[in-house]
């Protein structure tokens, strides 16, 4: 599914974090978003990925517009298409990395079977197959990002939105989790965007979108 954004606005009281920003991403392709502190580039995220309402402009995943849904027609999008990473892992505590990376699954009512044969197969690639049983408290945060990036895959999502989700990890930490991100999402056909301060991280993706003020264009980028 492609994902684009069209003049997207946001604004916070008197700050405008969205200046008319648009974007578009291809199905499978990897784009990070980059560019200075305050730019812009997580109110980017967070408005092609219906954690946050744009002020104006629209975002279309396939042929769905996100900006004309209600908040209960976001929150079935996001559960079916879209995949979310963030800098620290925010996986539920009381759950174990088994029950936290089958939850997607869950909430869209798979089979027992096959979820547990997928959550089992991601730890697997993910190199934590042994950890399964432990809780998030009971493992290193690169081992819980690692989950994580499991968790937001199991559900082969149309989008994988992922905020710094290198930002708390040492340098192998930090190509472990960057490297199975791309190679399962390649796996699944799922986009990613992502937005780092990271060069190596940005590196990696098929193409970068500078954010500033605000502001970006494809056009821009592709200079
Ligand atoms: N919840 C909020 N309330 C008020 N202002 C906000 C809020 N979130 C972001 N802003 C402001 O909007 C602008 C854009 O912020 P945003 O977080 O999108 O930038 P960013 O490029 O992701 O920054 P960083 O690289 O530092 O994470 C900034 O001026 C920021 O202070």
């Amino acid at each position: 599914m492609s994902l684009s954004g069209t003049g997207l606005t946001l604004t916070y009281g008197a700050t405008v974090a969205l200046a008319g920003a648009s974007v578009t991403v291809a199905p499978g392709e990897v784009v990070a978003l980059v560019g200075p502190s305050g730019s812009g580039k997580t109110s980017l995220l967070y408005c092609l990925s219906g954690l946050a309402r744009p002020s104006s402009g629209q975002v279309l995943v396939g042929d769905i517009e996100l900006t004309a849904l209600d908040d209960a027609g976001l929150v079935a999008v996001r559960r079916e298409h879209f995949g979310f990473v963030f800098q620290f892992s925010e996986l539920v505590p009381e759950l174990t990395l088994a029950e936290n990376v089958a939850l997607p699954l869950e909430l869209l009512k798979a089979g027992r079977r096959d979820t547990r044969r997928r959550v089992a197969e991601l730890l697997e690639r993910l190199g934590i197959g042994d950890l399964g049983g432990r809780y998030p408290a009971q493992v290193s945060g690169g081992q819980a990002q690692r989950a994580a990036v499991a968790r937001a895959l199991v559900h082969r999502p149309a989008v994988v939105f992922a905020d710094e989700p290198t930002g708390s990890l040492d340098s192998a930490n930090t190509d472990t989790v960057l490297s199975a991100l791309v190679e399962l999402s390649r796996d699944t056909g799922s986009s990613i965007v992502l937005v780092t301060h990271d060069d190596k991280v940005a590196t990696a993706a098929d193409r970068r979108v500078f954010v500033r003020d605000g502001f970006c264009t494809d056009e821009v980028l592709s200079r």
